[in-house]
Order: structure tokens, then C-alpha cells, then sequence
């Protein structure tokens, strides 16, 4: 701090990749350069998302198309997943990626390599034209040594990821993301440009008081929801109910979980047994990031880290959140 109580000192998201990287003498940078065009597409996405109104950039993307999950795309999915596409193909350290947005993986097979990036360019694209928070959610794989870059490739468990994240569009733009060993969230500085830490160690408490489904759906439900919700809405004697609380952008409902605590869930039920949310690049993220908080990530039955996708698109049921609660859920299946 400076005499004039300005912190000349900041700890950055680009100066801790550089701490990072120089506690690991063999590694040659390739990470730091994945990263630091994630935090690009983050920034290049903040200032869209800042003036979609102004520069007519909310509405759908015009297109009779729809994605590989049968969404209709917006402007801004569109959009973002071009500068996602753009900034990580010129880190030129990425091999594979998997979008929401891309029906198959991109694929290089000129050498380039060693990371496969999974992405949801825009999450809670339902949320843009109302200037609510929405976001984008990475995850980062490494390829096995000898492993040819391919879309199988991309299909492995979330356990093996070696980064999680998203970056939340909202009232500020919040990236919030775990190598495995602990949670950090960074601020961007929008004078400059940089994200700052400002949640250091973020550690979900192990019970909350919060739960977050989209409750329209509950003649739907099946019996493992039914009941745990039932039973944190009108509880024994003496105890308070849960609060509801549903954004309806996963990010953003993620970000309030892993802060305050409580669940997000969006289960499977008999209008879709597997859910909504896509195992590669919203499930296996969020369920890292929660895991490496201190949380519990299932698919209802046992850790999502687990599951092994057979396909890019794959959905799978997930409920995510403070530890306790997590383990009530799987205790009614
Ligand atoms: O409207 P629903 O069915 O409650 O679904 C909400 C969920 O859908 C999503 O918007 C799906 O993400 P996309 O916007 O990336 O398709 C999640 O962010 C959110 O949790
Ligand atoms: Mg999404
Ligand atoms: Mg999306």
C-alpha cells in the first residue's frame, strides 16, 4: 500500500499464472498463453455484454439455426463463441475444443497442442435481453503423452480436468476459477483491464439455507427431488425453511452457491430423465470448481466428476452445493 492508500502492489490473474508457472521449472508457459486468451475472450465479451443494448446486439442471431442442443442461438452466443474460438486458437497451444455453440469439436492436427478447452460461450443466453447476469464456463484438459488430438479425446471424466471456471457477466465481471487445489475469484478492473483477486480461497459452507431449481418443473420431478425439497420447505419444529432462489443462468446461481452456500440443481425428470445442463462444459466445470471449495458435486447417485461421457453433448442430471445438503439428496435415491 502507498502512502497515499493506493494499492501499487495488485495481485493479478496474469501475475499469478507467472507465479504459478515459475514453481513448476519444466513448464514452458504453454498454460499461462491458454489462459491469458480465456481472460481475453472474457474481457472482448464483458465489453459486448456491456453495450448489447446500445449496439443492437440482443435477439436472436436471425438464423433459422439452432445448436447442437436444439436452442435457438442468439447474438451474443453466436458472437462469443467466435471470440472464444479466435482467442484460443491463437494461443496456439490448444489443441481440441468443445463448444455448446459448435455441433463437433475443433480439432488441430497441425502438432499444436497440449490442451483440450471445453467452453459454454454464453451461459443463461435467456437472460441477456433483461440485463440479467449471465456468463461463460471453461474447463482445460490435457491430452495424454502420445495422444492424438481428436473429439474422443475430449471425452473423459471431469476428474481429469486441470482447470475449472467461469467468468460472470454481471454487476462486475467476476472470473472465478480452481486449479484443483483451492478456489480463486478475480475481479476485473475495468479501468485497468485486469482481473484483480478479490476471493481469495473460496470455501462453500457446508450446509446453507438456499435452494435453487427451477420449481416449474416439479410435476415433473421424481422422487429424490420431490422429497429433499419438500422437506427443506416445511421442516421439523423449531427450524427455519430454506429460501428460494433461481436465476435461471447457471453461472450466476453457481457464483451466489458458492459464496453464500445452499444447492443448485437441475435434475433429471420424466419429461427429461437427463436433465438440462451438458456433463462437458457445465456440469464437469461447476462441479470442479464446487468439489475444489470444499463442496459436493453429484449427478444424484454419486460424485459428477465421475461420469465418463460417451458424446460432446451429453447431458446429465446435477446437483451441486454446500456438502450436507448434497448428501441428503443422494441419501433419497
Ligand atoms: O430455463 P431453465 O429450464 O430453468 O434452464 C436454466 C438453465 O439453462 C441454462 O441457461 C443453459 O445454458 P445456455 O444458456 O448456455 O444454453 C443455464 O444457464 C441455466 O441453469
Ligand atoms: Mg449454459
Ligand atoms: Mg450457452
Amino acid at each position: 500500500m502507498s502512502q497515499f492508500n493506493v494499492d501499487t502492489n495488485l495481485i493479478t490473474l496474469t501475475r499469478h499464472m507467472i507465479h504459478e508457472q515459475k514453481q513448476h521449472p519444466n513448464a514452458k508457459g504453454d498454460f499461462t498463453l491458454v489462459l491469458a486468451s480465456i481472460q481475453l475472450g472474457c474481457k472482448f465479451v464483458t465489453s459486448l455484454v456491456r453495450r448489447a443494448g446500445i449496439a443492437k446486439l440482443n435477439g436472436t442471431a436471425g438464423t433459422a439455426d439452432t445448436n447442437a442442443s436444439g436452442e435457438t442461438q442468439k447474438k451474443l452466443d453466436v458472437l462469443a463463441d467466435e471470440i472464444f474460438i479466435n482467442a484460443l486458437a491463437s494461443s496456439g497451444k490448444v489443441a481440441v475444443m468443445v463448444s455448446e455453440e459448435q455441433e463437433k469439436a475443433i480439432v488441430y492436427e497441425d502438432g499444436r497442442g497440449p490442451y483440450i478447452v471445453v467452453f459454454d460461450p454464453l451461459d443463461g443466453s435467456s437472460n441477456i435481453d433483461a440485463g440479467v447476469s449471465i456468463g461463460t464456463i471453461f474447463g482445460v484438459y490435457q491430452l495424454h503423452d502420445g495422444e492424438k488430438p481428436s473429439e474422443e479425446a475430449a471425452l473423459r471424466p471431469g476428474r481429469e480436468l486441470v482447470c475449472g471456471g467461469y467468468c460472470m457477466y454481471g454487476s462486475s465481471t467476476n472470473l472465478v476459477l480452481s486449479f484443483g487445489n483451492g478456489v480463486h475469484g478475480y475481479t476485473l478492473d475495468p479501468t485497468l483491464g485486469e482481473f484483480v483477486l478479490t476471493h481469495e480461497n473460496i470455501r462453500i459452507p457446508s450446509r446453507g439455507k438456499i435452494y435453487s431449481i427451477n420449481e416449474g418443473n416439479s410435476i415433473y420431478w421424481e422422487k429424490q427431488t420431490s422429497q429433499w425439497v419438500n422437506g427443506v420447505k416445511n421442516p421439523e419444529k423449531g427450524k427455519s425453511p430454506y429460501s428460494l432462489r433461481y436465476i435461471g443462468s447457471m453461472v450466476a446461481d453457481i457464483h451466489r452457491t458458492l459464496l453464500y452456500g445452499g444447492v443448485f440443481l437441475y435434475p433429471g425428470d420424466s419429461k427429461s430423465p437427463k436433465g438440462k445442463l451438458r456433463v462437458l462444459y457445465e456440469v464437469f466445470p461447476m462441479s470442479f470448481l464446487i468439489e475444489a471449495a470444499g463442496g459436493r458435486a453429484s449427478n444424484g447417485k454419486h460424485s459428477a466428476l465421475d461420469i465418463v461421457p460417451k458424446s460432446i453433448h451429453e447431458r446429465s442430471p446435477v446437483f451441486l452445493g454446500s456438502k450436507e445438503d448434497i448428501e441428503d439428496i443422494e441419501k433419497l435415491a
